[in-house]
């Protein structure tokens, strides 16, 4: 992945419209022009407006190919542009790891362990290089996070030939404290450069560290509680953020973080940083609230319409059984006997709503003898960073949790998840059962549905159909209406439920 020559493609719409392109026998003096524009607009410790030019050159190799390659790669791929300036179709997906920009570090190295970019990564590199505004969407496990990652990095180490970072210029933002740290794992395997400054902010453990390491630090992954803390006693300026993420966008869009975000980068001006949203689902509800944080984003979307329903991972083998409650416990056992008592015992991710259910079904597990650990919001946090690490080791082949776990954590090997209830949306049900059949894989969810969930049936049929999954008559029989998701609707478990408001902000979140 060395140097190769490039063809100069600036598609910024902030910054320049199609109209000002420059005739082809001019690209050598652009491409001069680029190159000083780009030096002057780095950012400077001393410089208080952004004056940052944001430009992207596309490989000539990748511009050489024939228009029908291309075309036949985002019909295979099923990948749609959204682009309110309609510049988005002009930049061609890097389909290859040899089209990405030059770097003169060596930040492209761990990508040799990877066979070729995924659709989301190949479709949107393109647009976060230029400097776009972009909301991607695609199936869970499909690797959104270098998607966003490696664009944050690159900005990371072209500005570090400037410029020590005193202030973080780009904040990544997640909604749970193992989410933030598997990001920051996947980041700092990206440059030597980058470790020096990447660092991760998360509630539940001292502050003082953090403090510290904000002192150095140029990108930030956070959770949104701690973060805002560490902002509102002066220990971090997040007025230089030139590159802000939200993972999980929609969740957190959802009311519990809305005040928190807005009040996190309030400094940070839309008109002067890079908005870049990422999830899976992509619900209307936050939809209009996403907009305003932005500035013409381009949506791209793999493998499906976004205003449909959420849709799961096609490569997971979805099965809901519809039983009585009473009945669920026994037939979890079953499960499990299935799958733990092999030669060699399959991991099996067990999902609860309710803390306190967990912690029964968690005893109910180790009782039996199967070798289980479990992670909620009342588990302090090395509790939860431990059992975490013994289910990803093997350690715990069987993993009881909460919400909590349900978005974006990327366990090796799930093979099996089992929802001993069924979560408050479908959006979580899709997100749940996307910790199995990740980066290609296969994978298997088995649902136990009882009449108390009746409310989401239609939801769920919808998820089961849109993925070619089998529908059970007993499930069809509590109706197809699908119920909008109301957020005030959680008010009635916010007790119990981890992944509401009032919980999830307090207990593990901050
Ligand atoms: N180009 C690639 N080729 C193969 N595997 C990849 C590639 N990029 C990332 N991965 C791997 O795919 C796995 C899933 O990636 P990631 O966790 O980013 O998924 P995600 O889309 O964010 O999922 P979720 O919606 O659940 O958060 C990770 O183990 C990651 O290392």
């Amino acid at each position: 992945m060395g140097k190769r020559s490039h063809e100069s493609t600036d598609l910024n719409p902030k910054k320049k419209s199609k109209s000002d392109k420059p005739p082809k026998d001019k690209k050598e003096k652009k491409e001069k022009k680029e190159k000083k524009d780009k030096t002057v607009s780095e950012p400077q410790d001393n410089v208080t407006e952004s004056t940052e030019k944001t430009s992207y050159t596309e490989a000539s190799a990748l511009s050489a190919l024939p228009q029908s390659e291309i075309d036949t790669y985002l019909k295979e791929k099923v990948i749609k542009f959204t682009d309110p300036t309609a510049d988005a179709p002009a930049l061609r997906p890097l389909i290859s790891f040899d089209y990405l920009p030059p770097s003169d570090s060596d930040l492209y190295a761990p990508l040799k362990s990877f066979p070729a970019p995924t659709p989301i990564q190949a479709a949107t590199w393109p647009l976060l290089f230029a400097g776009r505004d972009v909301i991607g969407i695609a199936e869970t496990g499909s690797g959104k996070t270098l998607a966003f990652g490696l664009p944050c990095l690159r900005k990371l180490t072209e500005s570090k030939k400037s410029q020590k970072p005193y202030h973080p210029t780009a904040v990544i933002i997640s909604p749970t404290r193992e989410l933030a740290m598997q990001i920051y794992d996947q980041l700092i395997k990206f440059a030597e450069v980058a470790k020096a400054g990447v660092t991760c902010i998360f509630g539940g453990v001292r502050k003082d560290e953090q403090r510290e390491a904000l002192k150095t630090s140029a990108v930030v992954v956070a959770t949104p509680g701690r973060l805002k803390d560490l902002q509102n006693d002066g220990s971090v300026n997040l007025g230089k953020v030139k590159y802000l993420v939200l993972d999980e966008a929609d969740r957190m869009l959802d009311k519990g973080f809305e005040q928190d975000i807005k009040d996190i980068i309030e400094p940070m001006p839309v008109s002067r940083r890079q908005t870049v949203m990422f999830t899976a689902t992509w619900p209307r509800s936050v939809r209009d609230l996403a907009s305003t944080f932005m500035n013409s984003p381009v949506t791209v979307t793999i493998g499906g319409d976004p205003s449909a329903d959420p849709r799961a991972n096609t490569r997971i083998k979805q099965e809901v059984e519809v039983l009585d409650g009473r009945e669920k416990e026994n037939r979890l056992i079953q499960l499990l006997n299935k799958s733990q008592r092999g030669k060699t015992p399959e991991k099996v991710l067990v999902f609860c709503l309710y803390k306190k259910e967990a912690m029964r079904v968690e005893r109910t597990i180790s009782y039996k003898g199967f070798k289980v650990a479990g992670i909620h919001g009342d588990l302090n946090q090395s509790d939860r960073f431990r059992n975490l690490e013994a289910f990803k080791s093997g350690a715990a082949t069987v993993l009881v949790a909460t919400d909590v776990a349900a978005r974006g954590l990327d366990i090796p090997a799930v093979k099996l998840v089992i929802n001993v209830t069924f979560p408050l949306t479908v959006e979580d049900y899709v997100h749940r059962i996307g910790r199995t059949g990740r980066a290609g894989a296969e994978g298997h969810a088995i649902t136990l549905f009882t009449e108390q969930d009746k409310g989401l049936a239609g939801g769920l049929v919808n998820v089961l159909k849109a993925a070619n999954q089998h529908v059970p008559e007993d499930l069809m029989k509590f109706g197809t209406t699908v119920k909008k998701k109301q957020h005030d609707a959680y008010g009635a478990f916010f007790k119990d439920v981890d992944t509401d408001k009032k919980a999830t902000k307090i207990t593990f979140d901050d």
